[in-house]
C-alpha cells in the first residue's frame, strides 16, 4: 500500500493534540467514547497528562551537540528513537485498512509496533509488513492450550517480544463507553483468536471462571518457559511489583496504567516511575506509557528512568485522521520534538539524559 502524500493533511495540523481535534471529525460517536475514554471519573487518565505539565525542563547551553542521535540498543536489537507504538485493540473501527496501514506508518518512521491479541488483521500479515520487527502484545486467556498455541504462531511470525499484559484481567468500568452505548460493529473482530474456547457468559465478578482462571505469577512463569523470546511485562505500577518482575527473571517492564483505563485513581505511570526505576535498580529495562503527548514528554520519561516510551491514543488519531501517512505524521512531530528538546537541554544522545534534565529534581 503506497503511502499517500503529507499534502492530504491540512498544514495547520503541527500538534499531536491537533491531530486528536481531527480525528474526533472523523470517528464515530461511540467508537471516539471507546478510543478517548478512561475508567470511572476519568481521575487518572487526566492525571496522566496533568503529570508531566507539572513536571519542567532545565534547559542548558553551549555544550557540545556534534554527532547527536537517539539510537538505543533494547533486548539485543538497535532502535533508531525510543518512541514505541503503544498495543491498541482494532484499529479498523478507526481506518478501514486498520493495522495494516499503522505499520505500514510506524515502518517509515522506523518505529517498533507493537500489535495487540485483539488486532483486527492476521498477526503474520502484520509482521510482514514491519521493517523493524514488532513485539507483540498477549492477554493470557484461559484457554491455556490457545494461549501457547498463539505465541508459537508470533514467534514463527517474526516477532522480537511478548508484552504480557498484566493490569487488566478483567475489564475496568469505563462510564463514557457504556454511556455511548460502545459495541464492536460487525465485521471487525480480534481475528488472531479465533477457534478460542471463550468462558461462558457470567453475572457478577467475584466467583465467576474469569476470576478463577485469571492468570498469576505461576501462570506467567509457563509462558516464559514457552519461549524464547524477551518477556516484557505491561501494566506495572507498584514498585514491589516491579522488584519481583525483574527478581523472577522478566526481560523488562512498562510502567502504565493502561491510559486509565483500567482502575480509576492510581497515579500517573509518570509519577510512580521514579520509585520503579529506583526499585529495579537497572536490573532490567523500562518502558512507559500513558499521556506521552509532546517531545517533552518523552524527554521527562526517560530523564525519570524509562529507556523508551510508548504512546498510544495519538497514533490512533493519526490513523484516523490520515491513515498510515496519519500514523507516520504523528511518530514524526513526536520525534522531532524529542530531538529538539534534548537538544535544548544539551543532551546529543540517550545516554547522557539523566534526572537533571529536571529543573528541580
Ligand atoms: C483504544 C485503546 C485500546 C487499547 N487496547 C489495548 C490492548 O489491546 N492491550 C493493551 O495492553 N493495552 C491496550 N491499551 C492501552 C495502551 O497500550 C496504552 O497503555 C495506553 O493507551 C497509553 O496511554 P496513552 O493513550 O495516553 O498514550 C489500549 C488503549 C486504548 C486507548
Ligand atoms: C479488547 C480490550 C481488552 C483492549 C484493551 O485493553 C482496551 O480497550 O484498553
Amino acid at each position: 500500500m503506497p503511502l499517500p502524500p503529507l499534502s492530504t493533511i491540512p498544514p495547520e495540523v503541527v500538534s499531536l493534540d491537533d491531530y486528536e481535534a481531527l480525528a474526533r471529525e472523523r470517528v464515530e460517536e461511540s467508537a471516539w467514547a471507546y478510543l478517548s475514554g478512561g475508567a470511572g471519573d476519568e481521575l487518572t487518565l487526566r492525571e496522566n497528562r496533568v503529570a508531566f505539565e507539572r513536571l519542567k525542563l532545565s534547559p542548558r547551553i553551549l555544550r557540545d551537540l556534534s554527532g547527536a542521535n537517539t539510537r538505543l540498543e533494547l533486548f539485543g536489537r538497535s532502535y533508531a528513537h525510543p518512541i514505541f507504538v503503544a498495543p491498541t485493540a482494532f484499529h479498523r473501527l478507526f481506518h478501514p485498512e486498520g493495522e495494516r496501514a499503522t505499520v505500514l506508518g510506524a515502518s517509515v518512521m522506523e518505529a517498533c509496533l507493537t500489535v495487540s491479541t485483539s488486532a483486527g488483521v492476521p498477526l503474520e500479515e502484520i509482521s510482514t509488513s514491519a521493517t523493524v520487527p514488532p513485539w507483540f502484545q498477549l492477554y493470557v486467556q484461559a484457554d491455556r492450550g490457545f494461549t501457547a498455541e498463539l505465541v508459537k504462531r508470533v514467534e514463527a511470525a517474526g516477532y522480537a517480544a511478548l508484552v504480557v499484559t498484566v493490569d487488566a484481567p478483567l475489564h475496568g468500568l469505563r462510564n463514557r463507553e457504556q454511556r455511548a452505548c460502545f459495541r464492536l460493529p460487525p465485521g471487525i473482530e480480534a481475528v488472531n483468536l479465533r477457534g478460542m474456547k471463550s468462558l461462558p457468559p457470567a453475572e457478577g465478578v467475584f466467583g465467576t471462571p474469569l476470576l478463577e482462571t485469571a492468570p498469576t505469577w505461576k501462570d506467567l512463569a509457563w509462558l516464559r518457559s514457552l519461549t524464547t523470546l524477551p518477556v516484557i511485562l505491561k501494566g506495572v505500577l507498584d514498585p514491589e511489583d516491579a522488584r519481583i518482575a525483574a527478581a523472577e527473571g522478566f526481560a523488562g517492564i512498562v510502567v502504565s496504567n493502561h491510559g486509565g483505563r483500567t482502575l480509576d485513581t492510581v497515579p500517573a505511570a509518570i509519577e510512580v516511575l521514579p520509585q520503579i526505576a529506583e526499585a529495579v535498580a537497572g536490573q532490567v529495562p523500562l518502558l512507559m506509557d500513558g499521556g506521552i503527548r509532546r517531545g517533552t514528554d518523552v524527554l521527562k520519561a526517560l530523564a525519570l528512568g524509562a529507556d523508551a516510551v510508548m504512546v498510544g491514543r495519538p497514533v490512533l488519531h493519526g490513523l484516523a485522521a490520515a491513515g498510515a501517512t496519519g500514523v507516520a505524521h504523528v511518530l514524526k512531530i513526536l520525534r522531532t520534538e524529542l530531538e529538539i528538546a534534548m537538544a535544548l537541554t544539551g543532551r546529543p544522545t540517550l545516554s547522557s539524559v539523566d534526572r537533571t534534565v529536571i529543573a528541580n529534581p
